[in-house]
């Protein structure tokens, strides 16, 4: 993992924009319904818009870096960042020894007619724990996620994710985690196993805030 010191903020505002006009493109793509000639005709627009884009490209996305006031990002991160269009992007705060995120999901992400595609409830609480086990100081790969469907998870309305390490055995760590409705009931639950690869540096673990 390269991580290097952030220079040109004023540019990185800039891609978090362009990122997030995408967003709002691929919603209003996801949902329109004007005529088929409109649609040809924003799709030329499109094209022209990705070719300039693609006039100068990075071999990758946005990498872990440094931001200003010292924390660790990854605004290329495909869940958590805010440079990449296919993220929420989740925010994800420490909540004590927890970590947890307010979601909404779009109606881009439908899987069955009406509610989120399984999948994306998986890669948000595959994040989300991976998080919390980072949190705790065990920061590792996604080794097992096992992933529970309670009840369909709805787009449009405000859920909670929320998740905590549980245990630990050498590189190996544990954490669960879920997706719930504001009143507490939880849609899909998860727990998954973590392994910190033996290259990565070892670190103490982190204490738990509060
Ligand atoms: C910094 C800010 C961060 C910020 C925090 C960011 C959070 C991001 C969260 C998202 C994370 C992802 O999506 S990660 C992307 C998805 N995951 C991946 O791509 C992982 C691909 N797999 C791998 O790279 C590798 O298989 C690893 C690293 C998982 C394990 O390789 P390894 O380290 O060589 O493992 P190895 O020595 O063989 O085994 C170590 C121990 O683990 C066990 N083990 C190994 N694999 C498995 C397995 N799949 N299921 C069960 N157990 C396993 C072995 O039996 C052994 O147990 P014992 O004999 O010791 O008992």
């Amino acid at each position: 993992m390269t991580i290097r010191e952030t220079t040109g903020e004023s540019r990185l505002r800039a891609l978090c924009e362009l990122a997030e006009q995408v967003r709002e493109l691929m919603d209003a793509t996801t949902l329109t319904d004007v005529p088929e000639a409109e649609l040809t005709a924003v799709t030329a627009t499109l094209t022209e818009a990705t070719e300039r884009l693609r006039a100068s490209a990075r071999a990758a996305p946005q990498p872990f870096e440094f931001a200003p006031d010292g924390s660790l990002r990854h605004l290329g991160n495909a869940v958590t960042g805010a440079a990449n269009p296919h993220a929420l992007p989740l925010a994800v705060e420490r909540d004590g020894a927890a970590v947890r995120a307010d979601v909404r999901f779009r109606p881009l992400h439908e899987g069955p007619p009406g509610s989120v595609h399984g999948g994306i409830s998986a890669m948000i609480l595959d994040h989300l724990l991976g998080q919390a086990a980072a949190a705790a100081g065990f920061a590792g790969m996604t080794a097992s996620l096992t992933v529970r469907y309670l009840k369909p998870v709805p787009y449009g309305a405000a859920l909670l994710a929320t998740a905590e390490h549980t245990r630990a055995e050498g590189r190996k760590s544990w954490a669960e985690g879920r997706i719930s409705t504001q009143d507490g009931t939880t849609l899909v639950e998860a727990t998954g196993l973590f392994i910190t690869p033996a290259a990565w540096p070892a670190r103490p673990p982190t204490p738990p805030e509060g």
